[in-house]
């Protein structure tokens, strides 16, 4: 599939958030970071502004889930339109069940690490994903700083997919910048987060397109 720029909204203005959808026409995913003030200390939005987000752009939505009970809350963004749904395991009760469910119902089924939780006991779990998410920050609010100690994760978790020879995209999300983009790309990511870089930039959409020939240009050097 190689490099995809999926820009979070969190840093969008949420007051016209279907304008700045269109800001980035050139992105492979439009990131919604659902946040339920429990499992993160941010709200955010639910499935009814997904929805309507869903119906504004063409660009498909890859949710992340920081909410509690994802087992029994993901659904609703399938039914939303998202065709990318991430829970993180921290959270989720039965994370292969909710997974097939994902799966079951058209979307792409991915699971979420935060940053002090390992890869290692979830080996076995990777075919069962569509993609993996590796937190490059604590999740709940956008701007942080990107924190190198998960690159070993990162190429860790590489490793693991390359092991089970499964097709599982690996996303970063979290300080994702033109100065950070190389080195996850270099660990083994393929999809990348980036929401404060891509909308405090000008030209979201140049940003995008910087961003992507950066980490293309890290894996082909
Ligand atoms: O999930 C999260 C934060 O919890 C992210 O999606 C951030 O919102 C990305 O924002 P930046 O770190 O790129 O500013
Ligand atoms: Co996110």
């Amino acid at each position: 599939m190689g490099i995809q720029i999926t820009p979070s909204i969190l840093n969008a203005d949420f007051a016209n958030l279907g304008e700045e959808v269109a800001r980035i026409g050139s992105a492979d995913w439009v990131h919604v970071d659902v946040m339920d003030n429990h499992f993160v200390p941010n709200l955010t939005f639910g499935p009814t502004m997904v929805e309507a987000l869903a119906r504004s752009t063409q660009t498909p939505l890859d949710a992340h889930l920081m909410i509690e009970d994802p087992d029994h809350n993901a659904l609703a963004y399938v039914e939303a339109g998202c065709g990318s749904v991430t829970f993180h395991v921290e959270a989720a009760q039965a994370p292969v069940r909710l997974a097939r469910e994902l799966r079951s119902h058209g979307a792409r089924a991915s699971m979420a690490l935060k940053p002090a939780t390992p890869i290692e006991p979830y080996e076995d779990l990777l075919p069962e994903l569509d993609m993996l998410l590796v937190m490059t920050v604590e999740p709940g609010f956008g701007g942080q700083k990107f924190l190198d100690l998960c690159l070993p994760k990162i190429r860790r978790a590489r490793a693991l997919m390359d092991k089970h020879g499964v097709e599982t995209w690996l996303q970063v999300d979290g300080g994702v910048s033109l100065e950070t983009i190389e080195r996850c790309a270099e660990a083994g990511a393929d999809v990348f987060v980036a929401g404060s870089a891509v909308y405090s930039a000008d030209d979201p959409d140049a940003m995008v397109a910087e961003l992507r020939a950066k980490a293309e240009a890290a894996v082909t050097a």
